[in-house]
């Protein structure tokens, strides 16, 4: 479970460029949700995970993980728990490591590690195991340099690598926006699987309305560091591109004469 307690964020405090964009912020996303979250260019969307991961800090408020208080932790220490899948495949991936190597570090992830970890016969296999899953034919390609894979390649690895020990909380941060629309939609077909299969706690930011329409259990909407659409289980069912857009305009207008 992920809750952030009246998180307020102000960026260039007291110059000409301040930018109050969270201010008393309240988010509870419990264990197994998968919530899409969209909105407008400079929203908060980016913001919001950055201050989940601890990339960034809040100038107030609590952020609380499975009930422990890790408002203070660094973001090396919350990696353990958190992963964080970016728009760019390169960043989840070492390119000039091997398939086989990447998926080592992700497996030791958290845990020190010599270079005997190399060798591991029992790790290939269930690599491969892994991998075949995906139905890209990675299997074959373990020691194969991930800087050789295609985008979409790259991507499923870094999924794979991001899920390997089950974390805590899975951010999605556009993470198919890179890709082809064939390759984003097998991208997002795999990660819903793995979402489910695992039980993944997940937040996927996105500006593909049609992939938050059909994918999670839950919809929220930011705008202006604000939470100003929230839909769960039938109500994010039932609701279609039409009332979607119809609710963004709505929105985009009321506030563009405020
Ligand atoms: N480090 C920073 N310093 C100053 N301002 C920042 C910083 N990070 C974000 N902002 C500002 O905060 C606002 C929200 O930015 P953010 O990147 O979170 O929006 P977003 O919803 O992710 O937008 P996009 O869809 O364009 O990625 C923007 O006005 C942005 O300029």
């Amino acid at each position: 479970m992920l809750r952030l307690d009246n998180i307020s964020k102000t960026f260039n405090e007291n110059t000409a460029n301040e930018m109050k964009l969270f201010k008393e912020f309240n988010l509870k996303v419990e264990e197994g949700e998968f919530v899409c979250v969209i909105g407008s260019n400079g929203a908060g969307k980016s913001t919001l995970l950055n201050l989940i991961t601890g990339n960034i800090y809040s100038d107030k408020g609590k952020i609380y993980l499975d009930k422990e208080d890790i408002t203070n932790k660094k973001e090396h220490e919350r990696c353990k728990d958190i992963s964080r899948i970016f728009q760019n495949p390169s960043m989840g991936t070492v390119p000039s490591m091997t398939i086989f190597e990447n998926l080592s570090m992700a497996k030791n992830k958290g845990e020190k590690m010599g270079l005997s970890f190399l060798a591991n016969k029992k790790d290939r296999k269930l690599f491969k195991e892994r991998l075949e899953r995906l139905n890209l034919g990675l299997e074959n390609k373990l020691d194969t340099a991930v800087s050789q894979l295609s985008g979409g390649q790259r991507q499923s690895l870094a999924l794979i690598m991001s899920t390997f020990t089950n974390p805590k909380l899975l951010l999605l941060d556009e993470h198919t926006a890179a890709l082809d629309p064939k390759t984003s939609e097998i991208i997002m077909e795999i990660t819903a699987r793995i979402v489910e299969e695992k039980n993944l706690t997940a937040l996927m930011v996105t500006h593909n309305i049609d992939h938050a329409l059909k994918y999670g259990n839950r919809i929220i909407m930011l705008h202006r560091g604000n939470i100003v659409i929230d839909l769960e289980g039938n109500m994010k069912k039932d609701l279609n591109k039409e009332q979607l857009l119809g609710l963004f305009k709505d929105i985009s207008d009321r506030s563009f004469f405020s």
